[in-house]
């Protein structure tokens, strides 16, 4: 589903250019959750902001869904809204919006009706066990609970990939429990390919698969 290969990025610091990385090469399959690991600083983020077609400066050739990945803005805008989801370690829900409203942000971008969006967000937000809390904003739920609206949100198009940086570091044991648990579900479930970056080793040994970072390249590839 998702290929990159040979991938590198450069950024200047002063006048100089320091490689971030160098040589990368991987692939996702449909329904496959990837763990990207590594210490603070190998990488994992840029990697995670070039295949989630954020930064499009870098080196190398990406191919998703069998074709090449957008170079411009525009296209890489019309493919983050059409067919990748976002998870973040601070869950960046909108605050004025409900639990609700914030899952079905990514319907309205992709032009349903609100009819089809709020069945769809009620649906999923039951599916993360969030039934009884549609109408709460962020600011009155936990931070668990929070992580889960987002989980509704990343995953609720059934986008072809999902983007997921950090997604237990701000949360309690129990709370990252869910969290690992729902989306190794939800993958395998909705088919969509999960790329996770974590340190967590729980998250880890729930992957399908750890590609591990170190100064930019990938270290070793292995089963979890
Ligand atoms: N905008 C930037 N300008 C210059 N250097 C940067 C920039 N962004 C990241 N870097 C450097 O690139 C390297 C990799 O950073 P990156 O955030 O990808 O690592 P990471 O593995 O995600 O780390 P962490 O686990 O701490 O989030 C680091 O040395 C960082 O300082």
């Amino acid at each position: 589903m998702l290929r990159f290969n040979n991938i590198g990025k450069n950024y200047a610091v002063g006048k100089q250019q320091v490689a971030v990385l160098q040589g990368v090469s991987g692939e996702l399959a449909a329904g496959e959750m990837v763990a990207l690991c590594g210490p603070s600083g190998s990488g994992k983020s840029t990697l995670l902001q070039i295949l989630g077609a954020l930064d499009l400066r870098y080196q190398g050739e990406i191919e998703f869904a069998a074709k090449p990945f957008p170079r411009t803005a525009p296209a890489a805008t019309l493919l983050r809204r059409q067919q990748l989801g976002f998870i973040f370690q601070r869950f960046n829900l909108v605050p004025v919006l409900t639990a609700e409203e914030n899952v079905m942000l990514p319907l309205q971008l992709r032009g349903w009706s609100t009819e089809q969006q709020l069945q769809a967000a009620r649906a999923m937000l039951t599916q993360v066990g969030l039934a009884a809390q549609l109408q709460q904003k962020p600011a009155a739920l936990s931070g668990g609970q929070q992580q889960r609206v987002a989980i509704a949100r990343a995953m609720v198009s059934r986008p072809a990939l999902v983007i997921a940086d950090e997604p237990t570091a701000s949360l309690d044991s129990v709370s990252a429990q869910q969290v690992i648990n729902l989306l190794r579900e939800l993958c395998h479930q909705s088919g969509s390919a999960v790329l996770v970056a974590t340190h967590d080793p729980r998250m880890a040994a729930s992957c399908d698969r750890t590609i591990r970072l170190h100064d930019g390249r990938i270290l070793m590839e292995a089963a979890a």
